[in-house]
């Protein structure tokens, strides 16, 4: 690499030191994990009159050094509008964890021994060569005049001992590149399994306060920028340190007086450049982030283009991108003259340190003070020593932001999720009924502690039965699902499932066996269908598979395609209309067979035509389930069994619907004599029913609270008729509490105000 780029990289290395502050990130859930790293994504562009202002006191220093002062005259623009406010304060940067990253270390010591080793054999022979060819040339000198056998004889044995040095370091070169790219590569590869691991491991919360595109960033960049550095510290750093010790010594050797003088103009050297780069490199940085900030532009126009479309935008787009093209192209070339400039010029002093060690060379040798030889060798190893010197400097700079990206990776990999995954009991298949209740559940997010969504909330879904939630957008309908999923822990109160707390179930057992989820966005992987369909069990067979999309009646359509099961959905399911990608969400959710069923809003981005054919897979897959349905609107859940009203984070209303489940052909229908999961256990008694039956409706349509001393727990099988008269089962395996208890928890009617806590 030619001498002036190694030093502009080392200069740029220089600016780098210092990593760039990032807005700081709240973690778990008000800064405990910083996320602290600089974003890749283009960060917020600076104000321009704060980047003139920096790019000026830099560009100063370096347009001093080129003689070119009126650009300075900017500098003088006063600073940042008082008005404007103080960016926030970075977050201290994690320390880096070494007893983590020798975890990762140990397995590839024996091949990080052997390129270590191999590395300081290269530098020392580097430091070997410029003698060597000093010696050749002196031989070269002395006999290239006289007959050519005799300068054939003499020269073969140090030009043989040189080639055999070269080949040598060359061997040596190989061997520890290749070990250290095979050390790299697996020491990157094992972090990144584990922090992926480790982030899949973390709690939802964890993702409301992080944004995707960070931790994306952690996996990719992050442990890239740390696998360069650390291979660069080994390689470079021994290499160049080796090297600028051992030709130091050479050079002394050689010629005191030459390396006084080299000692004097190097530094200076690479301080120049130091300071040109810094500036070169800001600039880079600038048009970087301006490239960056025309493809955020095309990005989204592309990623919306049926959006520009709809409202004509195309020509404003394009304007947009132009603009910000020309920016980009401006900077750039701004970029290409400075680095022209500093081309030249360090081609300029360097060329003139090699006439000045020739000219003072020279005088030393009339004075015979110096050899040929001599001289040729300090001339070599004093480019080794420029070389390496700036190799050093770019390393400095690396090591560090390596450092860095890799404290940012091992804090993340230490993170414990507040809720494991796994751990805890599970309910044996054959008693599990799916009884769920809300007590007293009050709840904020963790991102957004003052604000109470739910408020002393209480609920029970009884076996088998469809208990729909209905209320205002905003209102915690969907809050309640991901507590019943255990996204979230409850503030306060408890949730049970079949009496047990859901806070001692295991995690993974709950999601993976008892609840499916279907939701109002359903995301497909851009995979295959039956790959998206064996999501929800991934063991499953292909007929298993087959016959959770017949019952999500998605068979159909499927087989319909030419690959059949094995069309491809695309990017998040975009090659399947809405319809579709629901019913094979549905059939996806079935697969597992859950007991509880949690549908939220599941067709409410679906026109009427679609909207009736998800419907119908729907009632086939609540029969025989205990399901929460979700939904705004009172008129789409008249089917439930029983429809909760929630305003304000508590229940202020609970009125029985129609509750008539349709059978899916080939499944049981929901009849009073008993819902077909419980049939089995019909004659228990429930131990945990906790409060109150159900009573027939008042004239309102409203259930009320049955008269005090009510049984704890009423027998099973306790039909009794809906407001439209048709028969259904309230508690396949019990009385029917629930319902009251969440119009009783709250207060019937009441409207609270959700509090800030
Ligand atoms: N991840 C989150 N972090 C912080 N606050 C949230 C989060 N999700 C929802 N909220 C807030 O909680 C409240 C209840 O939201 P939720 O989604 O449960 O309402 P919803 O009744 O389902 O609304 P919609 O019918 O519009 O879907 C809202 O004020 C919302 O802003």
């Amino acid at each position: 690499m030619p001498l002036p780029v190694l030093l502009l990289r080392a200069a740029g290395a220089w600016t780098r030191l210092r990593p760039p502050s990032v807005p700081g990130r709240s973690f778990r859930y008000g800064g405990r994990l910083g996320l602290a790293g600089p974003p890749r994504l283009p960060p917020a562009p600076p104000a321009p009159r704060r980047l003139l202002l920096a790019g000026s006191a830099t560009g100063c220093v370096v347009l001093g050094l080129l003689r070119t002062a009126a650009h300075c005259q900017e500098a003088t623009v006063p600073a940042v509008p008082p008005a404007a406010p103080e960016p926030p304060e970075s977050p201290p940067e994690p320390p880096f964890d070494w007893p983590l990253f020798w975890t990762f270390l140990r397995p590839q010591l024996l091949a990080l021994s052997a390129a270590v080793v191999l590395a300081l054999g290269a530098a020392l022979l580097n430091v070997r060569i410029p003698v060597l060819l000093g010696q050749l040339v002196n031989v070269v000198a002395r006999c290239a005049r006289g007959h050519v056998s005799t300068y054939l004889r003499e020269v073969r044995r140090p030009a043989l001992r040189l080639l055999a040095v070269y080949c040598l370091q060359g061997l040596m070169t190989f061997g520890y590149i290749a070990l250290l790219a095979r050390v790299g590569e697996q020491v990157a590869g094992n972090m990144r399994k584990a922090l992926f691991s480790a982030l899949l491991r973390q709690e939802v919360a964890f993702f409301d306060a992080t944004r995707t595109g960070q931790l994306v960033t952690r996996l990719t960049a992050d442990i890239q920028e740390f696998k360069s550095s650390f291979k660069l510290a080994i390689s470079q750093g021994l290499r160049s340190g080796t090297q600028t010790a051992g030709c130091f010594v050479s050079l002394y050797l050689l010629s005191p007086k030459l390396t006084g003088l080299l000692l004097v103009a190097l530094p200076v050297l690479v301080s120049a450049g130091a300071f040109i780069g810094a500036f070169l490199r800001s600039l880079s940085r600038q048009a970087q982030e301006q490239v960056a900030k025309a493809t955020v532009v095309a990005d989204e126009a592309l990623g919306n283009v049926r959006t520009v479309r709809a409202f004509a935008m195309e020509e404003q787009q394009a304007g947009l991108f132009r603009a910000e093209v020309d920016r980009a192209g401006h900077l750039s070339e701004q970029l290409g003259f400075g680095i022209a400039a500093f081309q030249g010029l360090s081609n300029l002093a360097l060329n003139g340190i090699v006439l000045g060690t020739i000219f003072v060379g020279g005088s030393l040798m009339a004075g015979d003070e110096l050899s040929p030889g001599d001289l040729m060798s300090f001339l070599v190893a004093s480019q080794t020593v420029q070389r390496s010197m700036a190799n050093i400097s770019i390393l400095m700079g690396q090591v560090v932001r390596g450092l860095s990206a890799g404290a940012r990776v091992f804090e993340l990999l230490r993170l414990e999720p507040l809720v494991p995954l796994q751990g805890g009991i599970s309910i044996p298949a054959h008693s599990l009924r799916g009884h769920i209740c809300f007590n007293h559940v009050s709840f904020s997010y963790p991102t957004r502690p003052g604000y109470r969504v739910l408020e002393d909330f209480s609920l029970t879904l009884p076996p088998c039965q469809t208990v729909a939630i209905v209320g205002p957008s905003g209102g915690g309908k969907s809050t309640v699902a991901a507590l019943l999923e255990r996204f979230y822990e409850p503030t306060a109160g408890t949730i049970t499932l079949d009496g047990h707390d859901i806070a001692s179930l295991d995690p993974s057992w709950l999601r993976g066996q008892v609840i499916g989820f279907i939701s109002q966005e359903p995301v497909l992987f851009g995979t295959t269908i039956m790959e998206n369909i064996r999501f929800g069990k991934p063991g499953a067979s292909d007929a298993e598979v087959y016959e959770a999309a017949r019952l999500a009646d998605a068979d159909g359509f499927i087989r319909s395609f030419p690959e059949g099961y094995d069309t491809i959905v695309g990017e998040r399911g975009t090659a399947l209309s809405g319809g579709q990608k629901q019913r094979i969400a549905i059939a996806r959710a079935l697969l597992k067979d859950p007991a509880v069923l949690i549908l939220d809003e599941a067709t409410s981005a679906l026109d009427a035509q679609a909207e009736r054919a998800v419907q119908e897979a729907l009632d086939r897959a609540a029969a025989g389930r205990t399901v929460l349905l979700i939904a705004h609107r009172l008129s789409t859940v008249q089917d439930a069994h029983l429809i909760a009203v929630l305003a304000q984070g508590r229940v202020v209303e609970v009125r029985r619907g129609a509750g008539r489940g349709r059978a899916a052909p080939g499944r049981p229908q929901v009849t009073p004599s008993g819902c077909p999961r419980c049939l089995h256990r019909q004659g228990l008694t429930s131990s945990w029913c906790d409060g109150g039956v159900s009573t027939p409706s008042s004239s309102d349509g409203r259930l009320r609270r049955g008269p005090e001393g009510s049984p704890r727990c009423s027998p099973i099988n306790r039909g009794w008729k809906a407001d439209g008269g048709l028969p259904f089962v309230v508690g396949c395996c019990e009385g029917s509490s629930g319902p009251l208890e969440g119009a009783l928890g709250t207060g019937e009617g009441a409207g609270p105000g959700r509090g800030r806590g």
